[in-house]
């Protein structure tokens, strides 16, 4: 599909991924499009199903997976998440440049396929920051939060392995780390003003 390059952006739960792409989504109106993934995790307070997540059930969603419906799925923390085909075409469609938030496993399951994203790893300072930032975002429970920690011990281990990530951003100053992300975007961002400018004049 013609059109701007997709980001994947990934990293432990807690790292700041939505907290960053929420910051894209402010500052770049009608730039980013963020694929809306599925989930069989139950809605936290505030989440919107199909803006946050389309949230489902493990039998629904394992017969779409089985479909062939899905580019990538994985299991974290006890429950399946995936990213639809459909998902990711809606938001190409409209020429926007489309985000994924997956974890490390997405990763790995997204280069077996012709997307050719920009993957960007957002990491915590230190483990110890990341349970912090987890205990006081408060929606897990004690053992949800020990299993998310197992896998960004894991994470944290398997991103800094050269060539998997375009680009890794520690995640401690939140503006510098921003700035970084804004960076290795600019060239797919400039493509999308520019094309929106020409529409304009047209
Ligand atoms: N640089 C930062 N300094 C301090 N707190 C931060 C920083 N970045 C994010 N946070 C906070 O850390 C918590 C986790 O951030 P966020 O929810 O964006 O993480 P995430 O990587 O999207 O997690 P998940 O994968 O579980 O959705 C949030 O409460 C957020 O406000
Ligand atoms: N492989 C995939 N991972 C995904 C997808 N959507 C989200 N995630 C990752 O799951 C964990 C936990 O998310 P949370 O919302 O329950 O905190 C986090 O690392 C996300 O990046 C997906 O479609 N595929």
């Amino acid at each position: 599909m013609e059109g701007p390059r997709p980001v994947v952006l990934s990293g432990p739960s807690g790292a700041g991924k939505s907290t960053l792409m929420k910051m894209l989504l402010r500052d770049y109106d009608g730039v980013f499009g963020f694929s809306v993934s599925h989930t069989t995790r139950s809605p936290r307070p505030g989440e919107v199903d199909g803006k946050d997540y389309h949230f489902s059930n493990r039998e629904a969603m394992q017969e779409d997976i089985d479909d062939g419906m899905y580019i990538e799925n994985a299991e974290f923390s006890g429950n399946l998440y995936g990213t639809s085909k459909s998902s990711v075409d809606e938001v190409r469609a409209n020429g926007l440049i489309c985000i994924l938030d997956v974890d490390i496993q997405g990763v790995r399951n997204i280069k077996q396929t012709d997307l050719d994203p920009i993957y960007v790893s957002i990491q915590p300072p230190s483990i110890e920051i990341l349970e912090k930032r987890l205990r006081d975002r408060n929606t897990e429970t004690e053992e949800s939060l020990q299993k998310r920690l197992e896998a960004a011990r894991v994470d944290m281990e398997l991103s800094n392995e050269p060539g998997v990530f375009d680009m890794l951003i520690v995640n401690d100053d939140l503006e510098e780390a921003y700035e970084k992300l804004q960076s290795v975007l600019i060239e797919e961002i400039t493509k999308v003003q520019s094309t929106k400018k020409e529409r304009c004049n047209s």
